[in-house]
C-alpha cells in the first residue's frame, strides 16, 4: 500500500512519477537529469490599460519543458491561481503527453494570473496582445506554438495570432494553434479533446466488453473538453447523471442532455438551478441539485474529471466511488490518491492519454499552416480517431502485457521515447 501523502508541491507531485519509469525502463543518467527540470522558464509583466484609463500589470510565464522531440507546444491558461509553479508543471504534462502519441514536439505551457471574468472584452483583447509580445522572442513554428487552455478560446487565439504577425511583419500563421477557422485554425480542433477522450474511453470499453448505453457518467467541468465530450457522450448512448461546474452540480438518475444545459448556460443561467423542465426547456426529468464536490463521490461507472488539477487527493480518494475514472483535465488525481485507486484496482485512464486530442488536432493545424492545405473536419476527425486508437492501443496492451496501471503504461511509453532522443541526439555522457 502507497504510504506517502500528497506532495506540497504541485510540480515536486508531478514529477515524482518518473521515479518508477526511470527505474522501470532504465532510462539514462544524464536523460534523467534533463528531464527532472524545464529548458525555459520565463517570466512577465503585462501591463493592460483598463477601460478605467488606469494601469493594471497582470504576472505571465511561458515555460518550455524538454524540446528534444521537437519545439514547445502547449495551451494558455488565463485564471487567478496560475503560478510558475503550476505552468511548469503543466508543460512537464505536456512534453509527456505530445511524446505519448507521437508527436514531434516538446512540452509548453502559458499562463497569466488574472481572473478574466473581470475584464471587459477590450481589456481582454490588450491582455492577450500584451502577453504575446512579453513572450514573442521564445515563440515561433520552430520554437515554442501556444494554443487554447482553461478560459482562451478561439477568439483569444486570433488576438494572439494577429499580434505575432503584426511582430514579425508578415503572416505565420503556423505561430499559434487553436485560431478560429477564418484564420488558419483547423476544424475540427474546438471538439478535437473531447471528441479524443471519448474514443479513449470507447477503445477501453469495448476491450472490457462494456456497452454505453449500459454505462453511467459524471463529468466534473462543464468548459470546453467537458462540454464537447458530454455531448458526443450522449450521442453515442452512454448516461450522463451529472455535471458539475464551479458554481455546484446537478444530478440526474434518467440521465441529463448537455446541449440543453449548455444553451442554458451560454444564456448565463447557473447550472445549478437548471433544476426544472418544462415546454421552453428540459435538460431531464427529476434534476436535483448537488453540492459542487458531491459529483466526486456518486456511484456511476466512469468519474470523468475534466476542470482543474488536484482534484482527488489524499483527503477525498476514499469518497471516491465510481468504476473507474477518466482524466481529461489535466492532473486531476494526485499520485497518492493515484496510488490509492491503483491499489483498490479502480482503473484511471490518464490525462497523458485521454486529452491528447486538443493537441494532436492542434499538430495538424500546424502541418496544415506549414502546408498551405486546409483539410475537411472529417479528414481531421478521421486522422484523431486512427492516430489515437493507435496509440491508445500500445497503452492498454502494455498495461496488461507488463501488469501495470495505464498511467505508468503511457509514461513508459512517452519518457522512452524522449529518453531514446536525448541519447540518439549525443548528449549523454553516462558511461553505461
Ligand atoms: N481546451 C483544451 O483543448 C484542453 C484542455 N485540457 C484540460 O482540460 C481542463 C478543462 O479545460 P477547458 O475545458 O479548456 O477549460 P474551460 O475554461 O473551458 O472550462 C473549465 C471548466 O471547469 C469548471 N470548473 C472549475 N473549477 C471547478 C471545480 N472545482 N469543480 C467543477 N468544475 C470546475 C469551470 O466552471 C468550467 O466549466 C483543464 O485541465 C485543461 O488543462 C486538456 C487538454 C486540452
Ligand atoms: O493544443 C495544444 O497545443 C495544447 C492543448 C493543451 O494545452 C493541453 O493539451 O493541455
Amino acid at each position: 500500500m502507497p504510504g506517502q501523502k500528497d506532495h506540497a508541491n504541485l510540480f515536486d507531485d508531478a514529477r515524482s512519477r518518473l521515479e518508477e519509469v526511470f527505474e522501470a525502463i532504465h532510462v539514462h543518467g544524464d536523460a534523467r537529469e534533463r528531464l527532472k527540470q524545464p529548458n525555459l522558464a520565463m517570466q512577465v509583466s503585462v501591463p493592460v490599460r483598463m477601460d478605467d484609463g488606469s494601469l493594471r500589470v497582470f504576472p505571465g510565464w511561458r515555460v518550455q519543458y524538454n524540446n528534444t522531440l521537437g519545439p514547445a507546444k502547449g495551451g494558455i491558461r488565463f485564471h487567478p491561481d496560475v503560478s510558475q509553479e503550476e505552468v511548469t508543471t503543466l508543460s512537464f504534462w505536456m512534453a509527456v503527453k505530445c511524446a505519448v502519441v507521437d508527436l514531434p514536439y516538446g512540452g509548453g505551457k502559458g499562463g497569466v494570473k488574472v481572473d478574466p471574468k473581470r475584464l471587459s472584452k477590450l481589456e481582454l483583447e490588450r491582455l492577450s496582445r500584451g502577453y504575446v509580445r512579453a513572450i514573442a522572442d521564445i515563440m515561433g513554428p520552430d520554437r515554442d506554438i501556444p494554443a487554447p487552455d482553461v478560459n482562451t478560446n478561439p477568439m483569444v487565439m486570433g488576438w494572439m495570432a494577429d499580434e505575432f504577425d503584426h511582430l514579425a511583419r508578415g503572416k505565420v500563421p503556423a505561430a499559434i494553434t487553436g485560431k478560429p477557422p477564418a484564420l488558419g485554425g483547423s476544424l475540427g480542433r474546438v471538439a478535437a479533446t473531447g471528441r479524443g477522450a471519448l474514443h479513449v474511453l470507447d477503445l477501453w470499453a469495448s476491450r472490457e466488453g462494456r456497452k454505453p448505453e449500459e454505462t453511467t457518467l459524471a463529468i466534473q467541468g462543464f468548459g470546453n473538453a467537458a462540454y464537447h465530450f458530454a455531448r458526443l457522450a450522449h450521442e453515442r448512448g452512454y448516461r450522463i447523471v451529472a455535471v458539475s461546474d464551479s458554481q455546484g452540480a446537478i444530478y440526474s438518475r434518467d440521465g441529463l442532455a448537455p446541449d440543453p444545459i449548455m444553451e442554458q448556460k451560454t444564456q448565463h443561467q447557473r447550472l445549478h438551478e437548471m433544476v426544472y423542465c418544462d415546454d421552453s426547456v428540459c435538460i431531464a426529468e427529476n434534476v436535483e441539485k448537488l453540492e459542487r464536490d458531491e459529483l466526486l463521490s456518486l456511484e456511476v461507472d466512469i468519474l470523468v474529471l475534466a476542470a482543474l488539477e488536484n482534484q482527488v487527493h489524499e483527503h477525498n480518494v476514499d469518497q471516491v466511488q465510481a468504476g473507474a475514472v477518466l482524466e481529461i483535465a489535466n492532473g486531476p488525481v494526485t499520485s497518492y490518491a493515484d496510488e490509492q485507486l491503483e491499489a483498490r484496482r479502480v482503473p484511471v485512464l490518464p490525462d497523458v492519454l485521454a486529452n491528447t486530442g486538443g493537441v494532436i488536432v492542434s499538430y495538424y493545424e500546424w502541418v496544415q499552416n506549414r502546408s498551405g492545405e486546409r483539410w475537411a473536419e472529417e479528414e481531421v476527425n478521421a486522422r484523431l480517431a486512427e492516430r489515437l486508437e493507435y496509440q491508445s492501443r500500445l497503452v492498454l496492451e502494455r498495461a496488461e502485457r507488463e501488469e501495470i496501471s495505464y498511467r505508468k503504461a503511457a509514461y513508459r511509453q512517452g519518457i522512452e521515447r524522449i529518453a531514446d532522443a536525448i541519447q540518439l541526439r549525443g548528449n549523454c555522457q553516462d558511461s553505461e
